[in-house]
């Protein structure tokens, strides 16, 4: 079995890349494994020179190949906000129902057909004696008027599917795993590496 490190230290990155690649025959390992693992700084202007600064900055450190995700929510009534900002939108200690709040009150009583958003993942891979390859995956939705549905992380119960019309919190794992943001950038990032 290969050895992958996820450079990210968000649990429900990690169990989400856990579900996708243990299938595939990956030994998945992430950053809460390794607590020394770099505190590596999000100072990129997009989601791709993020991953890839993580990516790289964690695989120099372990010497092992490596994916990196840095991922958000972008809405169109905020200009693309909170965009690369989301983790740390309504504070640098980074709260899922302090950022949840911050986007509800943003858009209250703007009517439905304003409130598209969409989740965006960035992926790099990096590793030794290998060219970093990065990819993007998305998936579209609209800002739900209050939070609905207790699964997931981060945007989930504010976050409502275009196609389904649920939020991605009421989803299954199994679910989630085979229409999100980060599913769609798997995907592509898994027909690379097999090309
Ligand atoms: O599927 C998702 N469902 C809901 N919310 C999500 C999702 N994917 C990203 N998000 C939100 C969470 C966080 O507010 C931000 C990611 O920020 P981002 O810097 O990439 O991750 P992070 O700081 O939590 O962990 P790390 O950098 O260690 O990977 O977007
Ligand atoms: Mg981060």
């Amino acid at each position: 079995m290969t050895d992958i490190i996820i450079a990210t230290k968000n649990s429900g990155k990690a169990k989400e890349f856990q579900h996708i690649l243990k299938p595939l025959g990956y030994n998945v390992h992430c950053l809460l494994d390794f607590p020394d693992g770099e505190d590596v700084e999000e100072t990129g202007q997009t989601f791709i020179e993020n991953a890839i600064l993580k990516a790289e900055a964690i695989a120099k450190q372990y010497g092992k190949l490596t994916i990196a995700d840095d991922s958000g929510l972008v809405i169109d009534y905020l200009n693309g906000a909170p965009g690369i900002f989301s983790a740390r939108y309504a504070g640098l200690e980074k709260n899922d129902l302090a950022n949840i709040n911050k986007v509800l009150n943003e858009l209250a009583n703007v009517p439905k057909d304003e409130r598209a958003a969409r989740f965006i993942c960035a992926l790099a891979i990096a590793g030794p004696a290998r060219e970093t390859i990065t990819v993007e995956g998305t998936c579209e939705g609209y800002i739900a008027d209050e939070m609905i549905g207790t699964s997931g992380f981060g945007y989930d119960p504010i976050f409502v599917v275009k196609d389904l019309d649920v939020t991605m919190a009421q989803l299954s794992p199994e679910q989630k795993n085979k229409i999100s943001h980060r599913a769609n950038a798997m995907k592509k990032l898994e027909s690379i590496l097999n090309s």
